[in-house]
C-alpha cells in the first residue's frame, strides 16, 4: 500500500477528507502537524462525542491507496481543485506490510482501575496482581475503560461489598462494562440499558463472555428501584434525566453520575437538588464522579 502525505489547514480538512474518500482513499486519518512541540493543540471532545474541530490549525493528513499510480493520480486531481488553495502535498510513500491485528491488538494494554481490578482485552494475559478482571475487547459501543469516565465509576464499583447483595441498574449501559464490573463486584441483579440497540447487543454479548447475568434491553427494561443507579452520559442528558434516574433509587441506595466536566458540577447539583443532594467524590483529568445517597 501507499500513502499520500498532505498538509492542510484547519478550514480545508474536511473538503480534503471527504475529497479523499471520493477518490477512494482506503482510509484517511488527520493528525496534528505541530504535534510533539510548543505549537501543539489540544482537541477534547466529550465521551462519545466527536472533538469540537474537523482538525488542527495545521492538520497532517495521510490518505492510504492500493498502489503507488492511485496515490498520485489522487495527489494530481487534489492540487487542481480550489478548495487545495493553503494546501499542500508533502509526498508519496511506501507502506511496509504490516499485521494490522497485532499491531492494532498492541494498542490497547490492560488498564488499571485499582491495583486488584483491571480491564483486560481477551489477547492480554492478566497482570498477575490482578485479583478481579473484565474481559472487554475494544467494540462499537463506548466502555473500554480508557476513558475517565468509566475509571471513576469503576473505583466506585470496586468499593461495593460483596456480602450486600444489590439491585443495580446501569442507565447508558454502552458496552455494559459498568453493569458486568458491578456483577464482579456482588450485585446479583443488574439491568443494563442504552438508547442504542448496538449498545445493547454489545453488552450481552460482553456480559457473556465474562459469565455475568445481566438483562440488558432498552431504557423501559428499567423497572422499580435499585441500591445502584448508574449513569455515565453526559450533563445535558443527565439532567434532563433527573427525576427518571432518582425515581429508580431504593430508599438508603447510591446515585453515581459521570460524563460530567468539572465546571459543570453547579448546574448538576441544581438539577437534581429537588431529588438529591449530589456531591463531587472523584475527579480525573477535568471530569467528575457525582454521588448521592437517596
Ligand atoms: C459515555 S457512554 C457510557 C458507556 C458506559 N456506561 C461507560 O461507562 O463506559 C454513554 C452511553 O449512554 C447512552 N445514552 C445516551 N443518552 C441516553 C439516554 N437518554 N438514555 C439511555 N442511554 C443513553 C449512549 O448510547 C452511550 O452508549
Amino acid at each position: 500500500m501507499f500513502e499520500l502525505r498532505l498538509l492542510a489547514p484547519e478550514e480545508r480538512v474536511e473538503d480534503l477528507s471527504d475529497a479523499l474518500d471520493a477518490l477512494e482513499a482506503l482510509s484517511v486519518s488527520v493528525e496534528d502537524a505541530d504535534a510533539q512541540t510548543d505549537a501543539e493543540q489540544a482537541l477534547f471532545g466529550e465521551p462519545g462525542m466527536p472533538p469540537p474541530k474537523d482538525g488542527w490549525q495545521r492538520s497532517r493528513v495521510i490518505a492510504l491507496f492500493p498502489d503507488e499510480g492511485a496515490a498520485r493520480e489522487a495527489a494530481t486531481l487534489l492540487s487542481a481543485q480550489d478548495f487545495f488553495a493553503g494546501c499542500e502535498v508533502v509526498g508519496v510513500a511506501d507502506v511496509p506490510e504490516q499485521d494490522w491485528v497485532r499491531l492494532t491488538q498492541s494498542q490497547f494494554a490492560p488498564v488499571e482501575i485499582t491495583p486488584e481490578f483491571w480491564i483486560v482485552p481477551t489477547w492480554h494475559e492478566p497482570p498477575t496482581q490482578a485479583r478481579q478482571t473484565i474481559r472487554l475487547d475494544p467494540g462499537l459501543a463506548f466502555g473500554t475503560g480508557t476513558h475517565p469516565t468509566t475509571r471513576m465509576c469503576l473505583r466506585w464499583i470496586a468499593t461495593l461489598q460483596p456480602a450486600a447483595p444489590a439491585r443495580v441498574l446501569d442507565y447508558g449501559c454502552g458496552s455494559g462494562i459498568l453493569a458486568i464490573g458491578a456483577a464482579k463486584f456482588g450485585a446479583v441483579a443488574i439491568d443494563a440499558v442504552d438508547i442504542d440497540p448496538s449498545a445493547v447487543e454489545a453488552t450481552r454479548l460482553n456480559a457473556d463472555a465474562n459469565a455475568v447475568t445481566l438483562n440488558a434491553g432498552l431504557p423501559d427494561a428499567a423497572q422499580g428501584r435499585y441500591d445502584v443507579v448508574l449513569a455515565n452520559i453526559l450533563a445535558t442528558p443527565l439532567k434532563v434525566l433527573a427525576p427518571l434516574l432518582c425515581a429508580h433509587v431504593a430508599p438508603g441506595g447510591s446515585l453515581v453520575l459521570a460524563g460530567i466536566l468539572e465546571r459543570q458540577a453547579d448546574e448538576l447539583k441544581n438539577a437534581y437538588a429537588p431529588y438529591a443532594a449530589l456531591e463531587v467524590s472523584d475527579a480525573e483529568d477535568g471530569w467528575i464522579l457525582m454521588t448521592a445517597r437517596l
